[in-house]
């Protein structure tokens, strides 16, 4: 049981946190048939790239400021209501010019999203501006060139998502010199679909203080040695990695191997419903199958908090709540 322990979550997508019910109405509202992408209740994909499509594919029923606010309110309640303090959410202001509503509104829904739930339940919340390595170098410029731009002060971070095997990520180190410029803190996804060479190449290339995923840094060990002197947190989601199959069982999943390695791990959910997780199932994993006890776990969770994109005030309100 982990329900008495206090939780924060640094990784997860927007709209990959889209319970299949409210898509479900979303998509009757505006006369989307969504049928090849979500039946009997759960999300249809069988591999990387599928997911990735259903992924975009799901994202394009939420099309207003309102869906955002409600979608980001919806998440963010379930989080308060299993003791979650802190979440980061990755969002994607591209997709709100994909579908016409406009990076600004897109970004205005999600933040009236958390203003409603922060009035409720005090949870906190920032937001992690992704490029998507799918569309390209120049679009992930230009989501860079906006969150260094908008200047709202809940977009605290740069990421770059999407399919791992296009391109390197030098081809992308520019975005990140955009952010880091505008003073935005780095992460990215890197040691999911592709082997240790792309965290490696994620250290020499953009610098992250944070690594999404990161653990197929597993297969290099003079590479997870780098990661523990360098002090890199790693946003590891267990459930996502075996849904995707980047192990084929939690019991050769690297979570014990690479902390007993001295790596600064923490544990999020990455797209929940895709995965059938949630945070919650995330922590009773981490309690269960990896067998961590409680003071293991908050330490986790005290290093998310460190590792975390907020200003040093919010930064110690959070750690005493721990
Ligand atoms: N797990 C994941 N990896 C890369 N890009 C993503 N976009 C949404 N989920 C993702
Ligand atoms: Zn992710």
């Amino acid at each position: 049981m982990t329900s008495h322990l206090k939780k924060v979550e640094l990784h997860c997508h927007l709209e990959g946190a889209a319970p299949p019910a409210l898509t479900e109405a979303q998509a009757r509202k505006y006369g989307i048939d969504i049928s090849a992408q979500l039946r009997d209740g759960a999300y249809v994909w069988h591999d990387f790239a599928s997911f990735l499509e259903c992924y975009d594919k799901v994202s394009e029923v939420y099309k207003t400021e309102e869906d955002y606010a409600l979608l980001t309110e919806t998440y963010l309640d379930e989080l308060a209501g299993i003791n979650t303090i802190y979440s980061e959410l990755i969002v994607s202001p591209d997709h709100g010019k994909r579908i016409g509503l406009g990076a600004d509104a897109y970004i205005s829904g999600v933040c009236e999203g958390i203003r409603r739930a922060k009035e409720k339940s005090g949870i906190e919340a920032r937001l992690i501006v992704t490029g998507e390595r799918h569309f390209g170098p120049e679009s992930v410029i230009g989501a860079a060139e906006y969150a260094a731009k908008a200047g709202n002060p809940l977009i605290t971070g740069f990421n770059l998502a999407g399919e791992e095997r296009m391109g390197r990520v030098a081809d992308y180190a520019r975005a990140f010199d955009i952010a880091r410029d505008a003073g935005l803190g780095i992460t990215i996804h890197a040691g999911e679909v592709c082997g240790a060479f792309s965290v490696a190449d994620a250290l020499d290339a953009v610098r992250p203080s944070r690594v999404g995923h990161g653990v197929r840094a597993i297969e290099d060990l003079d590479l997870v040695r780098r990661l523990a002197d360098l002090g890199t947190v790693l946003e590891v989601c267990p459930g996502s990695n075996i849904a995707l199959g980047v192990f084929p069982d939690f019991a050769s999943h690297p979570l014990r191997r690479l902390k007993e390695a001295g790596v600064r791990v923490t544990i999020s959910s990455d797209d929940p419903p895709f995965f059938h997780t949630s945070l919650k199932r995330e922590y009773e994993l981490a309690a269960g199958t990896f067998g961590f006890g409680d003071a293991e776990i908050d330490a986790m969770t005290r290093t998310a908090v460190e590792a975390a994109f907020v200003d040093d005030k919010t930064r110690k309100t959070l750690l005493a709540l721990i």
